[in-house]
């Protein structure tokens, strides 16, 4: 019989997902060297690579909860779920735009310390509902930074609400750009975002460059009493900054998805515990492209998807393949050839993609190979200097 391969899970993941996996895999989450790992928001980054583990399935967009350099110099492909919840985190979005602009949630939170007073109730909401006039957002200008899979659809649907909507996004992509309602004005200054927005919600990656990008320095140029939704990262906005704005009346609500001590008790702050995601339909989604993923690259060595790997795939047709992931240098191809060439292996098919500093090939072997012609073929290809990973699948 031959060996399962190992899958083990760091958060809860759909059944839906899980259940794809095959007789062939073993779902363990104790396993200490599994060959594939599917996760949520678990933190890996003080997490030693287990020395099998070939590919991370992250169930979701946000991968700044990865150590992705690491896993690049390991040769460790990384994948995410572009869009699978992107529905999910518009609803939400949406949601929190008109219940806190209608103070709903203050509101909500008054009424429940009525609850001892009686037959008195509705009197005293009627004399105490003035607290909580809010403002319609049909009219008002929305600014959306970002326009992915979230910032588009969200921008797309509050035009149909009746907003003026304003995007930013230097790096759209060409589907998103050809998906975006032609009403939503593109701005290729962030700062017309600043000035002109009566809401402004954020669906950015977290990186080095987007790190505290919300600061009183950004504040500075916002209209008084702006609001800001943050259902991207907690790390994007500076707290200090945000406490100060939301006293000034500078800010006037901030709507985050990503609670922590300091926005817990902030004034007019709405924390809420990260459920951008958290749809019956989202989390399925996402375990089901996960898991798909996975499978397809343990299998076959297909990629898509992956942040840090380029994609790249050959149809499997049941040859013996070689898989290689190495520096982007020239010669690394005539190389590994070579060294084929060497083993007396013929190649039926190829292809070589590029992805930044790194590329990686899938070398499909021609004729009937016995185990005994890789014997050492692999280690002989680590010698290439710039390889970083090869893996013979048959
Ligand atoms: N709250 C949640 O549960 C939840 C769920 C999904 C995603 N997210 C967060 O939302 C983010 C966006 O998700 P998505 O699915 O829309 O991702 P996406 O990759 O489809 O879109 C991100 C967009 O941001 C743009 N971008 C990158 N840097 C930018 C910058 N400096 N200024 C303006 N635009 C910039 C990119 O060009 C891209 O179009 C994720 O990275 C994740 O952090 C949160
Ligand atoms: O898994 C989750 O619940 C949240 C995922 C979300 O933050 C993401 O980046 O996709």
């Amino acid at each position: 019989m031959s060996k399962k391969t190992t899958v083990k899970t760091l958060n809860a993941i759909s059944e839906k997902g899980l259940s794809l996996l095959t007789e062939d895999y073993q779902l363990d989450e104790q396993a200490d060297n599994p060959e594939g790992i599917v996760l949520r928001s678990y933190n890996m980054h003080d997490m030693t690579f287990p020395s099998n583990l070939k590919a991370i399935a992250r169930a979701g967009a946000g991968v700044n909860n990865i150590p992705l350099d690491r896993a690049t110099e390991e040769g460790i492909v990384v994948f995410n779920t572009p869009g699978a919840n992107a529905n999910a985190v518009k609803e939400l979005v949406l949601t929190s735009l008109m219940a806190s602009s209608r103070q709903i949630f203050d509101g909500i939170m008054w009424v429940k310390t009525l609850a001892d007073q009686g037959a008195d109730v509705p009197k005293l909401v009627e004399q105490g509902k003035k607290q909580f006039v809010g403002k319609e957002i049909s009219g008002k200008t929305l600014g959306v930074i970002g326009l992915g899979a979230i910032g588009a659809r969200v921008a797309n649907d509050a035009v149909e609400l009746g907003m003026d909507v304003i995007g930013y996004d230097p790096f759209i992509s060409i589907d998103m750009a050809w998906n975006l309602s032609r009403a939503v004005q593109r701005v290729l200054d962030i700062q017309e975002v600043f000035e002109k927005a009566d809401y402004i919600t954020m669906h950015i990656p977290l990186t080095d460059d987007t790190k505290e990008m919300f600061n009183k320095d950004t504040f500075k140029v916002m209209k008084d009493n702006v609001y800001i939704l943050n259902f991207s990262r907690g790390e994007l906005v500076h707290d200090d900054d945000m406490k100060q704005a939301l006293e000034d009346g500078v800010v006037g609500k901030y709507i985050t998805d990503f609670p922590n001590a300091k926005t817990l008790t902030m004034k007019h702050a709405i924390p809420i515990p990260h459920l951008g995601a958290s749809s019956e339909e989202s989390e399925e989604n996402c375990a089901i492209m996960a898991v798909r993923q996975l499978m397809d690259y343990l299998e076959t060595g297909n990629i898509k998807n992956s942040v840090n790997f380029p994609d790249a795939a050959l149809p499997y047709r049941g040859h013996k393949r070689l898989t290689a992931f190495h520096k982007n240098i020239p010669n690394m191809v005539g190389q590994i050839t070579s060294v084929l060439s060497n083993f007396n292996l013929n190649i039926a098919d190829m292809t070589n993609r590029s992805y930044k500093e790194h590329a990686y090939t899938l070398i499909d072997l021609e004729g009937d190979i016995n185990d005994a012609d890789f014997m050492g073929l692999e280690d002989k290809l680590m010698t290439i200097d710039g390889m970083i990973m090869t893996r013979v699948i048959q």
